[in-house]
């Protein structure tokens, strides 16, 4: 017996800081939808009582330390199952990004999983159970778009976003969120009108959406790494609608209506930056074989 899960990577449309917490996270406020950009997990029963991960990135562990392991590991001992795994990763999305792969992978596992072992598990209960391996996996389990509060793990589904392309560009070097959000400088804060990008979703209203595309952790990313500014400049004068960093950083994407604008962006970025790709919005419910 096997399932297949997409496990795909996540944007922010807004991302808030509002403070510093006692247990040393932050509390965020932040408007998030996936994109057409997956890793495929296949996800088979085996004779042993393990968990195997198998991937052929080498940016990825593929031990205990990998998020999937740990998503199934939880799994195990929460409901006492006696049974091994072997997940295969398809590792598509790249990797410390500021997409979210290490998180939607955790979190595909953590569905395929309630589907393999028939536990019946719903949306929240698993989304519960992804906050205690990462800020991110709640979002990713409900696979959705979405507000995400608290330190990430309190989710308010919305409607999907304007149809539209997304032009995602990575530069080489990856980012610690870690130490991103060490460096943040809370008293100089330009905070993004969440309200108004919540209420564009909502409407459909694609202008309002772009026109309130904001990330206050570029605050700290963008000086750090001038190529991140430069992508974003470049895409701008490319003819996108709206740039911004997605996460901590360092993947920038853009927002377009016109499929030619998307490929022309594209082909501006090639050969300046390895990683680009042109993927659609999805932040639907996602039909998941
Ligand atoms: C930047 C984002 O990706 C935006 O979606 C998330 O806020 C980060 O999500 P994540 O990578 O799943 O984060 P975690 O693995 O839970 O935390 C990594 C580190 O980021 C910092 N962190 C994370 C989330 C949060 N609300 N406040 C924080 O200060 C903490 O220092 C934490 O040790
Ligand atoms: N399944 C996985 N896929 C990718 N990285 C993983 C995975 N499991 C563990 N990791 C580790 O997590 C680190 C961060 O990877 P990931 O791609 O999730 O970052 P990210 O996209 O920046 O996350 P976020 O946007 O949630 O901050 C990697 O350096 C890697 O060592």
């Amino acid at each position: 017996m096997y399932v297949l899960e997409k496990a795909p990577a996540k944007i922010n449309l807004s991302l808030d800081v509002l403070y510093k917490r006692a247990d040393n996270f932050h509390e965020i406020e932040m408007v998030m939808t996936t994109v057409d950009l997956a890793d495929r997990l296949e996800i088979t029963e085996i004779n042993e009582n393990r968990i195997k991960i198998e991937s052929e990135n080498r940016f990825v562990p593929n031990d205990e330390r990998n998020l999937a392991y740990r998503a199934a590991k939880l799994l195990k001992d929460s409901y006492g199952i006696r049974r091994g795994v072997n997940i295969k990763i398809e590792k598509l999305i790249p990797v410390a990004a500021g997409l979210a792969g290490g998180s939607s992978d955790a979190a595909a596992t953590l569905r395929g999983l309630n589907r393999l072992w028939s536990l019946g598990l719903s949306t929240r209960e698993l989304a519960k159970l992804g906050a205690k391996i990462g800020s991110d996996v709640s979002f990713c389990v409900h696979n959705t778009t979405a507000i995400a509060r608290g330190r990430g793990e309190v989710i308010t589904e919305l409607p999907a976003p304007p149809a539209c392309w997304v032009v995602l560009a990575k530069p080489t070097m990856g980012v610690s969120t870690k130490s991103v959000y060490q460096q943040l400088n809370l008293d100089s804060i330009a905070h993004p009108d969440t309200e108004g990008m919540v209420r564009s979703v909502m409407l459909g209203d694609y202008d309002g959406m772009c026109n309130r595309l904001g990330n206050v952790l570029e605050d700290v990313t963008l000086p750090s790494y001038p190529e991140v500014q430069q992508i974003k400049t470049q895409m701008s004068l490319s003819g996108a609608d709206a740039v911004l960093m997605s996460g901590s950083g360092p993947t920038v994407f853009s927002l377009v209506k016109q499929e030619s604008r998307a490929d022309r962006i594209y082909n501006s970025l090639r050969g300046f930056c390895d990683e680009v790709y042109v993927v659609r919005m999805l932040g639907y419910h996602q039909s998941l074989d």
